[in-house]
């Protein structure tokens, strides 16, 4: 329970990060928001959450890109089954690779399901077309710390962070500009070795 809840969240928040600074306009976009619904005296609390809407998107696009269980966990058929028409025999070990289901071009934007774009989760019916978003699961043995824990702490902590660097580091947030100078062109997952 404890690694199931920490690393995942940790994994989220390590991939958010990179990404923002690779996509400075979602940057500027989130740290607008935050300065309008939180300010800069306070760190975000639980209650402005449900006010964060950019935020969330950030998220769901990170875990959409890099699902911290790429491959769920394998799940066992204790029966014979059918899962989209295709017959599971009793004793199967079944994987469900969200990693490409999550980029899979019939699925999500057809040309650049690989791309970083928030406006997806600003238009999507999650409630409707929550089987192309499997981050936590889907059904009974689903992450049980997905609504509300998992979801609220990996937000919370990306917003405190965000909050906190804004409340502590005012002057100083030229330097993500900088930062952003130098990491732009290197693939996402190097650009957090030029923040460190
Ligand atoms: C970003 C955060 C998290 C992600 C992406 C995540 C993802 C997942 C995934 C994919 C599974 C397997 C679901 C399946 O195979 O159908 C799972 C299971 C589980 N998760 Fe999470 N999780 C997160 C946070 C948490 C937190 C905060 C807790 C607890 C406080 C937690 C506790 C568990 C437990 C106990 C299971 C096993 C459930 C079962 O087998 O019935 N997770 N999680």
């Amino acid at each position: 329970m404890f690694l199931a809840g920490t690393e995942t969240s940790t994994l989220t928040i390590q991939w958010a990060m990179p990404l923002l600074l690779s996509h400075p306009k979602a940057m500027h976009e989130l740290r607008q928001e935050i300065d309008d619904n939180v300010g800069h005296n306070r760190l975000i609390n639980d209650f402005d959450l449900s006010e964060l809407l950019y935020l969330r998107c950030v998220i769901n696009e990170t875990l959409r890109l890099y699902p911290p269980v790429p491959l769920l966990l394998p799940h066992f058929s204790s029966q014979n089954s059918i899962v989209v028409r295709n017959n599971v025999p009793k004793g199967t070990i079944l994987l469900v690779n969200a990693w490409a289901m999550h980029r899979d071009p019939k699925l999500w934007d057809e040309h650049e399901p690989d791309k970083f774009n928030l406006e997806r989760f600003q238009t999507i019916q999650l409630e409707k077309e929550s089987y192309k978003f499997v981050s936590f699961g889907i059904g009974r043995r689903a992450c049980p710390g997905a609504v509300p824990t998992s979801y609220l702490v990996a937000l919370k902590i990306l917003g405190g962070l965000l909050s906190c660097l804004h409340v502590a580091f005012q002057p100083w947030w030229g330097a993500y500009d900088a930062i952003h100078d130098i990491s732009h062109s290197l693939p996402c997952g190097f650009s957090m070795v030029s923040y460190g």
